[in-house]
Formats: structure tokens, sequence, C-alpha cells
């Protein structure tokens, strides 16, 4: 079986994290050789620059070209090379995120990230699994959470533009997307991700 890049998108609070611990524990249990990421991150100088975007202010196109700088470095020394080498790669949020908080969220033109992705030599997720809810239950679920960043911080109406972009892109790019209404109980999110993953690696 190829090696595949499977990306997980959501609002802040939508249960990413719950559901990537699920999809790791079913790439183990098939014994399919994987790497779990995340942006931004995933490499030493890329969490630093998590640092910076979760907590300092700063321009929204200085935030956007961050964390395209960021891109560039995970692919250039985690994505790629895990699969060149036959490795699937779990990334917690990539590209996507960037049109859905910058773009929808914050107002930059689309026309303006097309130039990033392409400038870094993007590539596409195989798999890309949307976890979506209304905005009443991430703000329900993130009230609970600890401290909030800078983007969790936002008001209602910037978390009601980033979802209404990833819909978007599900809607644009329904060969790659699947989204899943993350507000049911977990277990049957989870029925419906093993049903997934099982059509998707048949
Ligand atoms: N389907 C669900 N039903 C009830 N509670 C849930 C569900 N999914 C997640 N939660 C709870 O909501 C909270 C937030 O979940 P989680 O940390 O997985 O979200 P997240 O999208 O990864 O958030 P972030 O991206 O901000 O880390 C946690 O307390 C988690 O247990
Ligand atoms: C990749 C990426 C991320 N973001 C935002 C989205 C989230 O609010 C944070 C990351 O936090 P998480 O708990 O790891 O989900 O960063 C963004 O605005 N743009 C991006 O490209």
């Amino acid at each position: 079986m190829p090696a595949r890049f499977i990306t997980l998108e959501g609002i802040d609070g939508a249960g990413k994290s719950t559901h990537l611990t699920w999809l790791t524990q079913w790439l183990a249990r098939h014994a399919i050789d994987h790497i779990i990421t995340r942006e931004p991150g995933g490499t030493p100088l890329g969490e630093q620059l998590r640092a910076l975007l979760l907590h300092e202010p700063m321009h929204l196109e200085t935030e956007a070209l961050l964390m395209f700088a960021g891109r560039r470095e995970h692919l250039h020394q985690v994505i790629q090379p895990a699969l060149a080498a036959g490795r699937w790669v779990v990334s917690d949020r990539f590209t996507d995120a960037s049109f859905a908080y910058q773009g929808g969220g914050r107002g930059l033109s689309e026309a303006k990230l097309r130039e990033l992705e392409h400038w870094i030599g993007g590539i596409q997720p195989d798999l890309t699994l949307l976890f979506d809810v209304p905005l009443a239950v991430s703000q329900a679920r993130m009230a609970s959470s600890r401290q909030l960043d800078r983007f969790e911080q936002e008001q209602s109406d910037f978390h009601a533009r980033v979802r209404q972009a990833y819909l978007d892109r599900a809607h644009a790019y329904p060969q790659r997307f699947r989204i899943i209404d993350a507000s049911r109980p977990i277990a049957d999110i989870h029925a419906e991700l093993t049903h997934l993953m099982e059509t998707f690696i048949a």
C-alpha cells in the first residue's frame, strides 16, 4: 500500500485531538507505519514559530508568512522524507487551515494564499478529515479547556467565518475531504471513522 498523507482540520474545540488519538490507535492496529505531526509545528523551528504564532500579536501577512515558512520546513524535513520512505503521515492541520483562518477568518485574499502555497511547492493531502461542529458546541468545549491562545480568544464571528471557509473548501475538493459531524457522541464518530478508514484503505 503506498504511503498516504492524511490531515485533520476543524475549528478550535471541534475535537481533532480526541480523534487523532483514535486514528493513531487505528493505524497501529492495522500495522501501518506512520508518523503523527502538527502545524503550526512539526519541526524544532516550526515549534518555535508556533509559540510566536499562538501568543504574539502580529500583522495578518506576517502571520500568514510564518505559517507558510513553518510549512516549508515541515515539508522538507518531515513530511516528504516520511512519505518517500513509505511511512504514512498524519498531520493535525495543514494548508487548509491557512485558507480557513488567515483567509476566511482574517480576510487575507485567496490569491495571496495560493501564491504562498505555490511558492512552497505545497502538496495536497490524500485525505482530509474535517471535524465540523456548530459554534455553540465548540465554544462550550473550549470553555472547559486550558488557557486560550490568540486564535481561540477571537470573537465568535471569526470562528463562524473559519468554519464556513472550511466547509467551502470541503465542497470545492470533495475527492479528498470528508466532513464529519463532530457534534455527535464520540463513539458514533469513531464508528463513522472506522467505516471511512476501512473504505480508504480498501
Ligand atoms: N464528540 C464529543 N462529545 C463530547 N465531548 C467531546 C467530543 N469531542 C471532543 N470532546 C471534548 O471537547 C474538548 C475539546 O476536544 P479536543 O481537545 O479534542 O478539541 P480540538 O479540536 O483538538 O481542540 P484544539 O484544536 O483547540 O486542541 C475535550 O474536553 C474533549 O474531551
Ligand atoms: C496550521 C494553521 C493553524 N492555524 C491556527 C489554528 C489553531 O487555532 C492554531 C493551532 O492550534 P491547535 O490547537 O493545534 O489546533 O493555529 C492557523 O491560523 N493557520 C494555519 O495555517
